[in-house]
């Protein structure tokens, strides 16, 4: 099974990609750490340690990590994921404690006491750990295997004409995160505005009948309002699983190398990712990142919906 650890702020979306982990055999869900993003660090640890408690994953271990931006100032998305980050259904009572110690000290310990290029990153929300983590240890870098994140966009934008949430609420670590030499795929909005939890996707995750598929159709309730309210879309698209399926099998996710950086000055660009998609598609050996580009659309919610049906 693929190893990952997932580096989250729950949300909506963040608790599919958390169920997707825990559901599939295919992965090893190591543990997860969490970052200020769509709510404040406590609001969103919690909310891990509440996803995992509603997928009876209470051997899953949660570290709480950075609690705002390296150089700005924390911004949240309460329009999106509401007061608690995860508006929009019960929360069950955690009965794991939170587990002792820094997310960034715990990714730090993880990896470099693990076999190299045996772990796999994958950020779902802005990058701060991330970019700390490799900041106080540089050897991570060469000792992951792979960085699969959600964030940016090469045509799209969503919390600027040009910028994504994740990106562009901490620019300056996904900057440092983009441009360390480790494989680094890009699952941005150009990809995950296709995941879209159409009426009949949900429909068919709520037939599952278990509590949990209640859950989840209740969370996408609140997305899809939200989301209709505030970015004029008429179905939610579920951003933060599209990592994980492409783990599970690449043949889900389509994508395409080329060269991308993080914008850390522009008026109207800050928090941009650049894609040079001009020419011929570098190699692997010329470039070290790859933007994914097509879902496929039946496969990726056979998935989620697979992965819900085995947690029971
Ligand atoms: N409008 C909006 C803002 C932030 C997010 C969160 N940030 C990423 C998408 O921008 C996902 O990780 C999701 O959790 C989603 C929608
Ligand atoms: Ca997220």
């Amino acid at each position: 099974a693929r190893k990952i650890i997932l580096d989250s702020d729950p949300g909506h979306d963040d608790a599919v990609a958390i169920l997707l982990a825990v559901g599939n055999p295919n992965i090893e869900l190591l543990g997860v750490t969490t970052v200020g993003g769509n709510q404040s660090l406590e609001k969103v640890t919690y909310n891990a340690r509440a996803v995992l408690q509603e997928a009876h994953a209470t051997d899953i271990p949660v570290h709480a990590g950075c609690d705002r931006p390296l150089v700005r100032k924390q911004e949240v998305a309460a329009a999106i994921h509401g007061e608690t980050g995860l508006d929009g259904v019960e929360l069950p009572e955690p009965t794991r404690p939170l587990d002792q110690g820094h997310a960034v000290n715990w990714l730090i310990d993880t990896i470099m006491a693990a076999e190299p290029k045996s772990i796999t990153l994958v950020p779902t929300g802005p990058l701060t750990n991330i970019a700390m983590a490799v900041r106080m240890e540089p050897r991570i870098v060469e000792r992951v295997k792979e960085v699969v994140l959600m964030g940016g966009g090469y045509h799209v934008g969503n919390w600027s004409a040009v910028a994504e949430f994740n990106i562009k609420v901490d620019p300056e670590a996904a900057h440092i995160v983009f441009n360390e030499p480790w494989p680094v795929t890009m699952v941005g909005l150009d990809l995950t505005h296709q995941a879209l939890c159409t009426p009949q996707v949900q429909a068919r995750i709520d037939g599952l009948g278990t509590d949990l598929a209640h859950f989840v159709s209740g969370l996408m309730d609140f997305f899809r309002k939200s989301y209709q309210n505030n970015q004029d879309f008429v179905d939610p698209p579920v951003h933060d699983p599209c990592t994980v399926a492409y783990l599970i099998d690449p043949s889900v996710v389509q994508t395409r190398r080329c060269p991308v950086d993080v914008e850390l000055s522009g008026d109207l660009t800050l928090g941009m990712t650049v894609a040079d998609l001009r020419g011929p598609e570098p190699s692997a050996e010329e470039c070290h990142t790859q933007v994914a580009t097509k879902l496929d659309f039946d496969k990726f919610w056979d998935l989620v919906t697979d992965a819900i049906q085995r947690i029971g």
